[in-house]
Protein backbone atom coordinates (compact mmCIF):
# COMPACT_ATOMS: atom_id res chain seq x y z
CA UNK A 1 0.00 0.00 0.00
CA UNK A 2 0.96 3.49 -0.75
CA UNK A 3 0.11 6.95 0.76
CA UNK A 4 1.35 9.96 -1.10
CA UNK A 5 0.83 13.45 0.29
CA UNK A 6 1.34 16.28 -2.53
CA UNK A 7 1.84 19.44 -0.60
CA UNK A 8 1.42 21.10 -3.92
CA UNK A 9 2.08 25.16 -2.86
CA UNK A 10 1.65 24.65 0.56
CA UNK A 11 3.93 24.32 3.14
CA UNK A 12 7.50 25.56 4.29
CA UNK A 13 10.86 23.64 4.82
CA UNK A 14 10.17 24.79 8.61
CA UNK A 15 6.53 23.57 8.28
CA UNK A 16 7.96 20.72 6.83
CA UNK A 17 10.26 19.80 8.96
CA UNK A 18 8.23 20.18 11.98
CA UNK A 19 5.54 17.86 9.54
CA UNK A 20 8.36 15.05 9.22
CA UNK A 21 9.24 15.04 13.18
CA UNK A 22 5.45 14.55 14.01
CA UNK A 23 4.95 11.78 10.98
CA UNK A 24 7.95 9.97 12.37
CA UNK A 25 6.08 8.47 15.65
CA UNK A 26 3.68 6.87 13.72
CA UNK A 27 3.80 3.25 13.63
CA UNK A 28 3.25 2.81 9.44
CA UNK A 29 3.33 -1.01 9.21
CA UNK A 30 3.36 -2.17 5.92
CA UNK A 31 2.17 1.55 4.26
CA UNK A 32 5.07 2.80 1.81
CA UNK A 33 4.81 6.74 2.95
CA UNK A 34 5.98 9.47 -0.12
CA UNK A 35 5.97 13.56 0.61
CA UNK A 36 6.27 16.00 -2.36
CA UNK A 37 6.71 19.04 -0.44
CA UNK A 38 7.26 22.29 -3.05
CA UNK A 39 10.97 23.00 -4.53
CA UNK A 40 11.70 25.51 -1.46
CA UNK A 41 11.18 22.77 0.57
CA UNK A 42 13.29 20.68 -0.31
CA UNK A 43 16.08 19.50 2.18
CA UNK A 44 18.36 16.99 3.34
CA UNK A 45 15.79 15.25 5.35
CA UNK A 46 17.33 13.04 7.99
CA UNK A 47 13.84 10.72 7.82
CA UNK A 48 13.50 7.18 7.24
CA UNK A 49 9.37 6.98 7.65
CA UNK A 50 8.96 8.53 4.01
CA UNK A 51 10.24 9.22 0.71
CA UNK A 52 10.55 12.73 -0.11
CA UNK A 53 10.01 13.52 -3.77
CA UNK A 54 9.81 16.64 -6.27
CA UNK A 55 6.43 17.36 -7.55
CA UNK A 56 8.13 18.31 -10.85
CA UNK A 57 11.32 19.10 -12.61
CA UNK A 58 12.87 19.83 -16.17
CA UNK A 59 14.81 17.50 -17.98
CA UNK A 60 18.10 18.60 -17.62
CA UNK A 61 20.67 18.29 -15.42
CA UNK A 62 20.68 22.22 -15.26
CA UNK A 63 20.91 25.29 -17.45
CA UNK A 64 19.14 28.47 -19.01
CA UNK A 65 15.64 27.27 -17.47
CA UNK A 66 14.49 29.94 -15.51
CA UNK A 67 11.97 29.10 -13.02
CA UNK A 68 12.66 25.41 -13.19
CA UNK A 69 14.90 23.18 -10.83
CA UNK A 70 16.92 20.45 -12.71
CA UNK A 71 18.79 16.93 -11.76
CA UNK A 72 21.59 18.94 -10.38
CA UNK A 73 19.31 20.46 -7.89
CA UNK A 74 17.02 17.27 -7.16
CA UNK A 75 20.75 15.68 -7.00
CA UNK A 76 21.58 17.94 -3.71
CA UNK A 77 19.10 16.43 -1.55
CA UNK A 78 19.00 12.79 -2.82
CA UNK A 79 16.07 13.27 -4.46
CA UNK A 80 15.14 10.33 -6.62
CA UNK A 81 11.38 10.55 -6.66
CA UNK A 82 9.16 13.10 -8.65
CA UNK A 83 5.73 13.41 -10.01
CA UNK A 84 4.95 13.39 -13.89
CA UNK A 85 1.70 14.78 -15.86
CA UNK A 86 -0.17 16.10 -12.70
CA UNK A 87 -3.47 17.47 -14.01
CA UNK A 88 -2.17 20.79 -12.21
CA UNK A 89 0.78 21.01 -14.60
CA UNK A 90 -1.01 20.02 -17.77
CA UNK A 91 -4.25 22.24 -17.89
CA UNK A 92 -2.75 25.35 -15.54
CA UNK A 93 0.53 25.53 -16.51
CA UNK A 94 0.00 23.88 -20.15
CA UNK A 95 1.72 21.24 -20.30
CA UNK A 96 1.99 19.20 -23.23
CA UNK A 97 2.09 15.21 -23.41
CA UNK A 98 5.19 16.37 -25.86
CA UNK A 99 7.21 17.67 -22.93
CA UNK A 100 5.91 15.16 -20.00
CA UNK A 101 7.04 12.34 -22.37
CA UNK A 102 10.27 13.99 -22.60
CA UNK A 103 10.26 14.95 -19.15
CA UNK A 104 9.77 10.90 -18.46
CA UNK A 105 12.47 10.04 -20.96
CA UNK A 106 14.67 12.01 -19.30
CA UNK A 107 14.32 10.76 -15.57
CA UNK A 108 13.46 7.32 -16.49
CA UNK A 109 17.27 7.24 -17.54
CA UNK A 110 18.22 8.33 -14.60
CA UNK A 111 16.40 5.83 -12.28
CA UNK A 112 13.71 7.86 -11.02
CA UNK A 113 10.80 6.73 -9.25
CA UNK A 114 7.83 8.16 -11.21
CA UNK A 115 4.60 9.18 -9.96
CA UNK A 116 2.54 9.78 -13.70
CA UNK A 117 -1.16 10.63 -13.10
CA UNK A 118 -3.28 10.67 -15.87
CA UNK A 119 -7.26 12.16 -15.53
CA UNK A 120 -9.70 12.73 -17.78
CA UNK A 121 -11.75 16.38 -17.74
CA UNK A 122 -15.14 17.41 -16.20
CA UNK A 123 -15.98 18.09 -19.80
CA UNK A 124 -14.47 14.47 -20.84
CA UNK A 125 -16.32 12.83 -18.33
CA UNK A 126 -19.77 14.64 -18.70
CA UNK A 127 -19.89 13.38 -22.63
CA UNK A 128 -21.21 9.94 -20.97
CA UNK A 129 -18.84 8.53 -23.57
CA UNK A 130 -16.66 5.47 -21.92
CA UNK A 131 -14.41 5.27 -25.19
CA UNK A 132 -14.03 9.00 -25.18
CA UNK A 133 -12.93 8.85 -21.41
CA UNK A 134 -10.43 5.70 -22.27
CA UNK A 135 -9.12 7.65 -25.44
CA UNK A 136 -8.13 10.47 -23.26
CA UNK A 137 -6.56 8.71 -20.94
CA UNK A 138 -5.02 6.72 -23.76
CA UNK A 139 -3.33 9.96 -24.78
CA UNK A 140 -2.09 10.98 -21.52
CA UNK A 141 -0.13 7.58 -21.70
CA UNK A 142 1.42 8.18 -25.23
CA UNK A 143 5.31 8.12 -24.93
CA UNK A 144 5.20 6.80 -21.83
CA UNK A 145 7.13 3.34 -20.88
CA UNK A 146 3.87 1.64 -18.83
CA UNK A 147 6.03 -1.15 -18.09
CA UNK A 148 9.04 0.91 -16.46
CA UNK A 149 9.60 -0.95 -13.25
CA UNK A 150 9.89 2.45 -11.43
CA UNK A 151 6.66 3.36 -12.21
CA UNK A 152 3.69 4.38 -10.36
CA UNK A 153 0.50 5.58 -11.97
CA UNK A 154 -2.11 7.96 -10.57
CA UNK A 155 -5.78 7.93 -11.95
CA UNK A 156 -6.77 11.43 -10.67
CA UNK A 157 -10.20 12.67 -12.44
CA UNK A 158 -9.48 16.15 -12.71
CA UNK A 159 -12.66 16.80 -11.69
CA UNK A 160 -12.42 15.81 -8.01
CA UNK A 161 -9.14 17.24 -7.51
CA UNK A 162 -9.39 19.60 -4.95
CA UNK A 163 -13.53 20.21 -5.53
CA UNK A 164 -14.67 17.62 -2.50
CA UNK A 165 -16.05 15.58 -5.45
CA UNK A 166 -15.06 12.33 -5.33
CA UNK A 167 -15.16 9.50 -8.09
CA UNK A 168 -17.23 6.84 -6.72
CA UNK A 169 -15.66 3.47 -6.40
CA UNK A 170 -17.31 2.05 -9.15
CA UNK A 171 -16.02 4.75 -11.21
CA UNK A 172 -12.53 4.30 -9.88
CA UNK A 173 -12.86 0.48 -10.17
CA UNK A 174 -13.79 0.73 -13.83
CA UNK A 175 -11.09 2.84 -14.53
CA UNK A 176 -8.01 1.24 -12.50
CA UNK A 177 -9.31 -2.37 -14.39
CA UNK A 178 -8.76 0.18 -18.10
CA UNK A 179 -5.13 0.94 -16.68
CA UNK A 180 -4.75 -2.32 -15.76
CA UNK A 181 -4.66 -3.80 -19.61
CA UNK A 182 -2.38 -1.18 -20.24
CA UNK A 183 -0.06 -1.50 -16.82
CA UNK A 184 0.92 -4.03 -14.57
CA UNK A 185 2.62 -1.24 -12.44
CA UNK A 186 0.90 -0.36 -9.60
CA UNK A 187 -2.28 2.17 -9.72
CA UNK A 188 -2.89 4.83 -7.40
CA UNK A 189 -6.36 6.64 -7.09
CA UNK A 190 -6.42 10.19 -6.22
CA UNK A 191 -9.35 13.48 -6.19
CA UNK A 192 -10.38 14.18 -2.57
CA UNK A 193 -9.32 11.32 -0.84
CA UNK A 194 -9.78 12.18 3.06
CA UNK A 195 -10.77 10.20 6.34
CA UNK A 196 -13.80 10.10 5.73
CA UNK A 197 -13.31 8.24 2.06
CA UNK A 198 -10.21 6.37 2.12
CA UNK A 199 -10.90 3.09 3.49
CA UNK A 200 -13.91 2.38 0.80
CA UNK A 201 -11.31 3.44 -1.79
CA UNK A 202 -8.48 1.71 -1.02
CA UNK A 203 -10.50 -1.74 -1.33
CA UNK A 204 -11.58 -0.72 -4.42
CA UNK A 205 -9.99 -3.68 -6.48
CA UNK A 206 -6.82 -3.14 -8.34
CA UNK A 207 -5.80 -0.23 -5.75
CA UNK A 208 -2.81 -0.16 -3.97
CA UNK A 209 -3.02 3.26 -3.02
CA UNK A 210 -3.56 7.03 -2.78
CA UNK A 211 -1.80 10.60 -4.23
CA UNK A 212 -3.67 12.82 -1.33
CA UNK A 213 -3.27 16.53 -1.82
CA UNK A 214 -5.69 18.35 0.37
CA UNK A 215 -6.23 16.27 3.12
CA UNK A 216 -2.72 15.47 3.43
CA UNK A 217 -1.55 18.91 4.51
CA UNK A 218 -2.19 18.50 8.07
CA UNK A 219 0.24 16.10 9.20
CA UNK A 220 -2.80 15.10 11.99
CA UNK A 221 -5.49 14.16 9.18
CA UNK A 222 -1.85 12.02 7.09
CA UNK A 223 -1.61 9.82 10.16
CA UNK A 224 -5.39 9.12 10.34
CA UNK A 225 -5.04 8.00 7.00
CA UNK A 226 -2.28 6.31 7.63
CA UNK A 227 -4.07 4.64 10.72
CA UNK A 228 -6.63 3.38 8.96
CA UNK A 229 -4.70 2.45 5.50
CA UNK A 230 -2.21 -0.41 7.67
CA UNK A 231 -5.76 -2.29 9.15
CA UNK A 232 -6.69 -3.06 6.10
O1 LIG B 1 -1.94 15.15 -6.15
C1 LIG B 1 -3.00 15.07 -5.56
C2 LIG B 1 -4.25 15.27 -6.21
O2 LIG B 1 -4.21 16.35 -7.08
C3 LIG B 1 -5.45 15.25 -5.32
O3 LIG B 1 -5.63 16.48 -4.67
P1 LIG B 1 -6.83 16.61 -3.59
O4 LIG B 1 -6.64 15.48 -2.63
O5 LIG B 1 -6.65 17.96 -3.00
O6 LIG B 1 -8.10 16.46 -4.36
Amino acid sequence: MILAANFKMNHTRASTRAYLQKLESIDKGDVALYLFPPFTALDNYDTAVATIGAQNAYCAQSGSYTGEIGLEQLEEFGIKTLILGHSERRHLFGESQELITKKFAFFKEQGFTIFYCVGETQEVRESGSTELIYSYIEQQLEGIDVAYEKLIVAYEPVWAIGTGKTATTEDIATMLEFLRTKTKRPLLYGGSVKPQNIAQILQVPECEGALIGTASWNVDTFMTMINIAKEL
